[in-house]
């Protein structure tokens, strides 16, 4: 049994990281971050634009920065983006610091899920079908490194699996509250 207080999603786009996060994070009562949101934040531009001017190897020195300042907290929910457990360093922190899960959807669902969106850079590269395969299998050992639990969200909604995955959280995971912050008198003793 892990007892970390953080709860972490990896898996493939349109696993549903983002969206099931959502939902888990207030029935946990977690603390919602989605990292490509909060790199977005920090550095001002869309994910899309941050591949334009500096590479994907920009965006996965951003992305690593960010995940190792959110993971220093406890009580987060942290929906990653598909390629964070790409950097070994990354992989580490995320099972140091978390209860993994591993979202799972097949290339075609990704493409129905995804058909309309133009958000994801990977994506825009040419034949969608054959880079979903094509990333499917660099990165199944990655996710099968860091993962806790797996959860296969094919066959239903998102607010489905955000219920069929909490019974399963709700065995497997027994979350240890972060300890409590020293009183005053204990600070100042
Ligand atoms: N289980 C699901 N069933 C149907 N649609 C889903 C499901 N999970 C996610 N989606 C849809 O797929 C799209 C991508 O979901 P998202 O949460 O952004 O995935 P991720 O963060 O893993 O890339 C969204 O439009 C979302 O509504
Ligand atoms: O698979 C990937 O490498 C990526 C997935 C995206 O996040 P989602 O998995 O939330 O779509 C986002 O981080 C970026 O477009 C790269
Ligand atoms: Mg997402």
């Amino acid at each position: 049994m892990n007892p970390a207080s953080n709860l972490i999603l990896v898996g493939p786009m349109g696993a549903g990281k983002t969206c099931i996060g959502k939902r888990l994070a207030e029935r946990y009562g977690l603390r919602l971050a989605d990292a490509d949101r909060e790199i977005e934040q920090r550095t001002g531009a869309s994910v899309t634009a941050i591949f334009e001017h500096e590479g994907e190897a920009g965006f996965r020195a951003r992305e690593s920065a960010v995940l190792a300042e959110l993971l220093q907290a406890d009580g987060l929910l942290l929906a990653t983006g598909g390629g964070a457990v790409l950097a070994a360093d990354n992989r580490r922190l995320l099972r140091e610091r978390g209860f993994v899960v591993q979202l799972q959807v097949s290339v075609e669902q990704q493409l129905e899920r995804l058909a309309a969106d133009r958000s994801r850079p990977l994506l825009a590269r040419g034949d969608r079908e054959q880079v979903l395969r094509d990333l499917a299998q660099a990165r199944a050992p990655y996710y099968a490194q860091v993962a806790d639990l797996r959860f296969d969200t094919a066959a239903m909604t998102a607010a489905e699996a955000a219920t069929q995955l909490a019974v399963a959280l709700d065995r497997h995971w027994r979350r240890i509250a972060a300890p409590p912050s020293p009183s005053v008198s204990e600070v100042n003793a």
